[in-house]
């Protein structure tokens, strides 16, 4: 029975985040949740990458962005990127909604979570890195335009401790770690990434029980490179990741090539000397297929930095779980590398682990022959619907293309 005074909501204020969005939307229907599901994003998102967003979320909002404009805290936390966050404030302007669970772009359900929706607002999981303030990538709100006025009103009096919308709601929902219980959703609603290897036993004997797992920190999941033939998520020398982490990134990965990948437009081929890529490109974001020839042994290459690889795959462990285990495949010292995942209705999950390989084989002819898949951002170059939307809107770029010298170079070349 689906309920539509309730939602799912989640925020991108570009195309990158977008790949993560979709992920935990197409993760949400996978799971058959019986809410709707919704996205904040900002004018910056491409018109190609909200078409594609239409077809995973039943509304795609357009909202303007919001920043802290605090670039000391924001140094602290050593994330200057996340004064946008603050945009998640719109999520409370969503009133057609009376219930509403907020997830981060970078979140992933494993099963169905439509139980939050009997938590009241504000109830969030603790966080990590400091347990007495929780952690703002999952939290259960009600709409309420007069929450949000006041939330406005209190970012301008008093700022946020973190730069990010975390510190500001932990400050405004201050009595969230002392007064009601029941606003303290289990960590297995909050999983971050993090976690999973700072506290390694706890992980063993809880993390099966994991329902949302949240990729925290700068390293996200579109910023691996993903094998689409062996299903690996590969490491290089600027990644990092334990063996648990990387169970969880293949899974998201999995669901990205298999659901995702086939929604965007057909990619541009590229030939090359060594390797044949083809590109989705939108706006801000180009999304890389690439057939890379297995490497030559005795070649007189440059010795490349050791790339640790390593794959998920379902076993048959115990009957009612399934278990996903993740396996180095070159020597690397594995302990306690078991990411379990029980609950009947994960059976869906191993079902779709199946699809996806099969589902990814059977994407075009040029990902046929594809091994590696990765996500890059692009230097902006707007389509000219995007263009002539900023212009209508009156954003024009005078320090940059648009400056005067350009539309004059633009002009001359018109005019002679
Ligand atoms: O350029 C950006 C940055 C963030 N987001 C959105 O904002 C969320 C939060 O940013 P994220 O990079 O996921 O932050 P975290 O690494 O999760 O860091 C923490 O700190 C943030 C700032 O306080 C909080 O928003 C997060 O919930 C909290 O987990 C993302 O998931 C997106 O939904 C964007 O759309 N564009
Ligand atoms: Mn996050």
């Amino acid at each position: 029975m689906s309920v539509t005074d309730q939602a799912f909501v989640t925020l991108a204020t570009g195309d990158v985040y977008c790949q993560g969005a979709l992920v935990l939307g197409q993760s949400l229907r996978n799971h058959r949740t019986s809410r709707k599901l919704a996205i904040l994003i900002t004018p910056e998102v491409s018109s190609g990458m909200r078409s594609v967003l239409r077809s995973v979320f039943d509304e795609v909002i357009e909202v303007d962005a919001l920043g802290s404009a605090d670039s000391v805290h924001l140094a602290v936390l050593q994330r200057p990127e996340l004064g946008v966050t603050f945009t998640k404030l719109h999520c409370w302007t969503l009133t057609h909604y009376n219930k509403c669970v907020f997830m981060d772009a970078d979140t992933l359900v494993l099963c169905n979570v439509d139980e939050l929706f009997d938590r009241e607002e504000f109830s969030a999981a603790p966080d990590s890195g400091w347990p007495d303030c929780f952690n703002s990538g999952v939290f259960v709100f009600r709409p309420s335009l007069k929450t949000y006025n006041l939330l406005l009103q209190f970012a301008e009096e008093h700022g946020s401790f973190d730069g990010g919308d975390q510190g500001l709601l932990n400050s405004f929902f201050s009595n969230w770690a002392t007064t009601d219980i029941d606003k303290h959703l289990p960590f297995i609603y909050n999983l971050s990434s993090s976690a999973v290897y700072t506290y390694v036993p706890a992980f063993n004997h809880f993390g099966r029980d994991a329902k949302v797992v949240h990729f925290l920190g700068l390293t996200k999941p579109w910023n691996y490179k993903y094998n689409l033939q062996t299903r690996r998520v590969m490491q290089d020398s600027t990644t990092s990741g334990s063996l648990h982490q990387l169970s969880f990134l293949a899974l998201w990965w999995n669901i990205y090539s298999a659901s995702i990948l086939p929604l965007l437009e057909k990619p541009q081929k590229m030939e090359e000397s060594e390797s044949e890529e083809c590109k989705y490109t939108f706006n801000g974001v180009e999304i890389i297929l690439k057939k890379v020839s297995p490497p030559v042994a005795n070649s007189l290459q440059m010795p490349a930095l050791p790339e640790r690889t390593y794959e998920t795959y379902p076993t048959t462990c115990s009957p009612e779980e399934l278990i996903f285990k993740a396996q180095p495949v070159c020597e690397v010292e594995q302990r306690g590398s078991n990411v379990h995942l029980s609950e009947s209705d994960r059976s869906s999950e191993q079902d779709m682990l199946h699809r996806t390989f099969q589902e990814a084989s059977k994407l075009n002819e040029v990902t046929h022959a594809v091994s590696e898949l990765s996500i890059h951002l692009k230097p902006e170059e707007p389509n000219a619907e995007d263009e002539r939307r900023k212009w209508e809107e009156g954003r024009m770029d005078y320090m940059g293309k648009d400056a005067f010298e350009h539309i004059k170079k633009k002009l001359d070349a018109f005019l002679y």
